[in-house]
This record gives structure tokens, C-alpha cells and sequence, in this order.
């Protein structure tokens, strides 16, 4: 069955359909990781987004347990060649059938490679998939424009709290879409996480006497997030420890007075390089970011860069003045990897025992 890509510029890529035969408009975003596919998929931070792989063959292992969620978030997912048959002991199920079942629409064998380049060259740009041969582009690319991903955290955040056991610090974990791999880091660790769905107010959250709180990353623009940064910022008035992940930095940074844009198109993979500015060590990181704090209107009263990305200089963490809090715009927790900064989970660890 054809599908088409249809761009915000005009520009269409016509493939075949995968997974669901439905019509969607979302924000064409490229993910640059050449293994985790699943753990991409399962981000919650991709809601609102359909992710493009630039790696050309995925789905050869199947479906897997590294999840990060229970489910796949994007609204779609754009690969070069979907693997027909997928080889793994672990494995459960195909690509295809797990899309099918999330109703997730997708296009495969399209050149991946030539839409990362527009999407680098012009930057992100919106887009939708449909298996209508008869697009009407002057119909379609109003709505296009029109697209916006609005308030989707609300979407991907937990319903109650719930507690993961353990005889180390109690952690409070706000939980803005938060890929499981930062509750078990913290839980291998041995500390008890408790996590609180993102609407939770910050007096509830203290009044557990947690001896730190976990921001967790999570998707869409931080400017959307409203009433969650005015929590945020009682968070930082308390003094009880603070370290937070991707959107979790960007509100923490929104909540003291810094800024935030929009970057041309973001980082997504497995391998971009930081530079932890205390000790000048380089760590590769895995990311998933497409907002970025502006360094120029930070007070430095506040909070000072702690961490840089080697290729474009932009914004990659935080080390707030006079207080326990520190905040990385990359994933520590990153699975499957690299484990480079894992070792933030421990800092962490220390500062909550001081
Ligand atoms: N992974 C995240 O937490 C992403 C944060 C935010 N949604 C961004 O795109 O920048």
C-alpha cells in the first residue's frame, strides 16, 4: 500500500504504508541512534513528534523488553527499510504488528537519508503521512503550518503515585514522561523512588520529606508547561536536593528566570559529545531535545553552565549557585547507552548525603 510524506515546504516522499492506515500531521523530527529503535519508540518524550531513523534498517531484533514505556508515543514513525523478519531470543513481535496494535501510522522505504538533509538544511519542519493518492497539497499545507504540538505532557505523565522499594534515599521523581530508566537507575542504586504524576503540587511532594527530588525529561515545548513551572520554582525554594533530566533542566531554568528557543533541529541520537566544564572531561550522550536553554539571559547569580555540547556550543546543564541542584539537558540514564555520564546518578547519590 503507497503512503506519502507530505513536508510543510511541499516536498513529498512517496514510500509504503507500515502500521496503521491512519491520516496524521505531526512535527518531523531525526533520530541519528543506529541501535535502540525500541527505546525510542517508547520515549515519551517523542508525543507530538513522528521520528525519522537515519540508521536504514530497524526492527531486526523485534520487539524486546527495553522498553522505556509501556507503549510507543510518537504519532508517527518514518524508517528507510523495515525489516521483514526479525531474529532475537528476547523478541516478542514485529515492528509492523506493535505499530498496528498502538495504531501508530508510519512510511518506510523512502530516502531517509535525503529528508534528514532538508530537515538539517531548513530545520524542523512540520509534516503528514496519509495513503490518500488524491492529497490536495493547497489544502494540506495550510494545516501543516497550522500544526503545533501543544501541552503534551499531561498526555505521557503517570495517573497516581507509585512507589519502586528500597532501603536507600527516598527520591521523589516528577514525572513528566519519564523514561523508566531513571527510576531504575536510581532504584539500582537503592534508593526508594516515589513518582508523582506532573500535576502534583510542590507542598504535597515536600511534605513526604524526600531527601531529593528527580525532575525526569519529557516532551513538547517547556513554554507549555504553565502552572508546573510555578511548582518547579518551590521546588528550588526548598532546600532539599535537586537533579533533573532534559525537560525537567529547561523548567528548572524557566522557573529561575532563564529562557528558553527553540533550536533549528534539535539533537536526537546516541552519540553527541559534552563537555563537563568543571573538570573539562568530554562524555558522549545520548539526547532527545529540541528546546534549549539560552545561556545569554542566564543570571549567573542563579545558576552557571555546567556541561556544553562539543559540536554546536549550545546549553547542555546547569550548576545552580548556593543550592544543592544541578541539571543535564542529556540522558545519564540513557539506554541502550552510551553509560558515559551515569555516573551523574551517583553525584547525586553524594549530594543527598551531605
Ligand atoms: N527529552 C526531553 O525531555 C525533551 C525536552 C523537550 N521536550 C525538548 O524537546 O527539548
Amino acid at each position: 500500500m503507497k503512503a506519502y510524506l507530505i513536508l510543510e515546504d511541499g516536498t513529498v516522499f512517496t514510500g509504503k504504508g507500515i502500521g496503521s492506515d491512519r491520516e496524521v500531521i505531526s512535527e518531523i523530527v531525526f533520530n541519528t541512534s543506529m541501535t535502540g529503535y525500541l527505546e525510542v519508540l517508547t520515549d515519551p518524550s517523542y508525543a507530538g513528534q513522528a521520528v525519522v531513523m537515519t540508521y536504514p534498517l530497524i526492527g531486526n531484533y523485534g520487539i524486546t523488553p527495553d522498553m522505556e514505556s509501556q507503549k510507543p508515543w510518537p504519532d508517527g514513525y518514518i524508517v528507510r527499510e523495515l525489516s521483514r523478519n526479525y531474529s532475537n531470543f528476547r523478541a516478542t513481535g514485529s515492528i509492523q504488528d506493535f505499530l498496528l496494535e498502538h495504531d501508530i501510522p508510519g512510511i518506510c522505504g523512502i530516502d531517509t537519508r535525503a529528508l534528514t538533509k532538508i530537515l538539517r538544511e531548513k530545520g524542523t519542519m512540520n509534516g503528514m503521512i496519509t495513503r490518500n493518492e488524491n492529497y490536495n497539497l493547497d489544502e494540506i499545507l495550510p494545516k501543516l503550518h497550522a500544526y503545533t504540538t501543544g501541552n503534551v505532557v499531561d498526555k505521557v505523565t503517570c495517573d497516581e503515585v507509585h512507589v519502586l522499594k528500597g532501603t536507600g534515599k527516598k527520591v521523589a521523581l516528577l514525572d513528566f514522561g519519564a523514561k523508566n530508566n531513571i527510576a531504575k537507575s536510581l532504584n539500582d542504586r537503592g534508593c526508594e523512588v516515589t513518582i508523582y504524576p506532573a500535576r502534583t503540587k510542590a507542598e504535597e511532594i515536600l511534605a513526604a520529606n524526600p531527601d531529593g527530588i528527580m525532575l525526569s525529561n519529557g516532551p513538547g515545548d517547556p513554554k507549555d508547561c504553565g502552572s508546573i513551572i510555578d511548582e518547579v520554582k518551590k521546588l528550588y525554594d526548598s532546600d532539599v536536593p535537586i537533579f533533573a533530566i532534559c525537560l525537567g533542566h529547561q523548567l528548572m531554568a524557566l522557573a529561575t528566570g532563564a529562557d528558553t528557543h527553540k533550536m533549528k533541529y534539535g539533537h536526537r541520537g546516541g552519540n553527541h559529545p559534552v563537555k563537563d566544564l568543571a573538570t573539562g572531561k568530554v562524555y558522549i550522550s545520548s539526547q532527545n531535545h529540541g528546546y534549549v536553554v539560552d545561556t545569554d539571559k542566564l543570571d549567573p547569580a542563579v545558576a552557571t553552565p555546567a556541561f556544553v555540547n562539543v559540536n554546536d556550543g549550545t546549553n547542555e546543564g546547569l550548576a545552580y549557585v548556593g543550592k544543592n541542584i544541578f541539571t543535564v539537558q542529556f540522558h545519564p540514564e540513557a539506554c541502550p547507552g552510551p553509560q558515559d555520564s551515569a555516573y551523574l546518578f551517583d553525584r547525586f547519590i553524594d549530594m543527598m548525603s551531605k
